[in-house]
């Protein structure tokens, strides 16, 4: 499944939040969008999934553009995962919230089949929460939750996947962990990190947003570069590849002062 967001407009409360966004991801790929806070990187999401309609430009899932499609159409071919807002509704367990993931592939009837029973079954399985399937989603953790989350959208079986944050609530090790799940399922990915070794570990490819643009885009050593880290993210770094093949980040002590910055031209 192919990603590609063809020069993507969109203004909000009258400022130009996404500004001419290209970007692509090939089939299979997983791409990190990276970025300051208020960059567009949410925004750039929304567009994919369907909450947000861009004011110019196209996103293309396969060379359809997403709002061509019926929603259930566009929803058959891509899940989202979202920043935990936590709290709902109590009384519902794990695999309902799971077994919501089937909706767009329920006929007029609705009911559950045995292609559904199958689906959730692995997503527990390929997520570890099998032994929490009748758990109140309510009484879980905020990393238990992001797990329910990821494996309803894993039950939706898209082809592709996009992840706004999804590691927040997670310890180092299931950060680990759970994006080598994602990156073991060969679904197309587009997610957003702010974790920049997390990105560099788990992506293909890096696409670079500042002020709504798209400032780098490429292999993840092209795109971390120091002049990157300081003038996108205001940080004295580098990066590199370690002898072991996993590209690190390594930090000056302190963060450059704004003087030291170009600051973005907005509006
Ligand atoms: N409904 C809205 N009206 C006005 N401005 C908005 C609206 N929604 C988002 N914005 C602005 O658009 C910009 C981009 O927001 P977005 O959430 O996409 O950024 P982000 O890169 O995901 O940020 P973060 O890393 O903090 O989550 C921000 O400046 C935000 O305040």
């Amino acid at each position: 499944m192919k990603l590609r967001v063809e020069r993507v407009h969109i203004t909000l409360g009258h400022r130009p939040v996404l500004r001419d966004v290209t970007l692509e991801a090939t089939p299979g790929a997983v791409v990190g969008l990276i970025g300051p806070n208020g960059s567009g990187k949410s925004t750039v999401l929304r567009t994919i999934y369907r909450s947000l309609r861009p004011q110019r430009g196209v996103v293309r899932v396969d060379g359809d553009d997403v709002w061509s499609l019926s929603a259930r159409s566009a929803a058959r071919r891509t899940a989202a995962v979202l920043q935990d807002a936590g709290g709902g509704p109590t009384g519902v367990c794990v695999s309902d919230v799971v077994a919501l993931g089937r909706t767009p592939h329920h006929g007029l009837l609705g009911r559950d089949g045995a292609d559904d029973h199958q689906a959730v079954d692995e997503a527990l399985d390929l997520c570890g929460i099998r032994h929490m399937a009748e758990r109140d989603v309510t009484s879980l953790s905020g990393g238990e939750r992001q797990r329910v989350l990821l494996a309803r959208a894993l039950a939706q079986q898209p082809r592709l996947l996009v992840l706004d944050e999804l590691t927040n609530h997670l310890d180092i090790r299931a950060r680990f962990e759970l994006l080598d799940l994602i990156r073991s399922t060969g679904i197309t990915t587009l997610a957003v990190l702010h974790d920049l070794d997390l990105a560099a570990r788990l992506c293909d490819q890096l696409v670079a947003l500042h002020a709504g643009e798209v400032v780098a885009a490429g292999a993840v050593l092209d795109v971390l570069t120091p002049g990157l880290l300081r003038d996108v993210f205001g940080v004295a770094a580098t990066a590199s590849r370690h002898a072991d093949g996993v590209v690190r980040i390594t930090y000056g002590a302190q963060p450059l002062s704004l003087d030291q910055v170009p600051q973005p031209t907005v509006g």
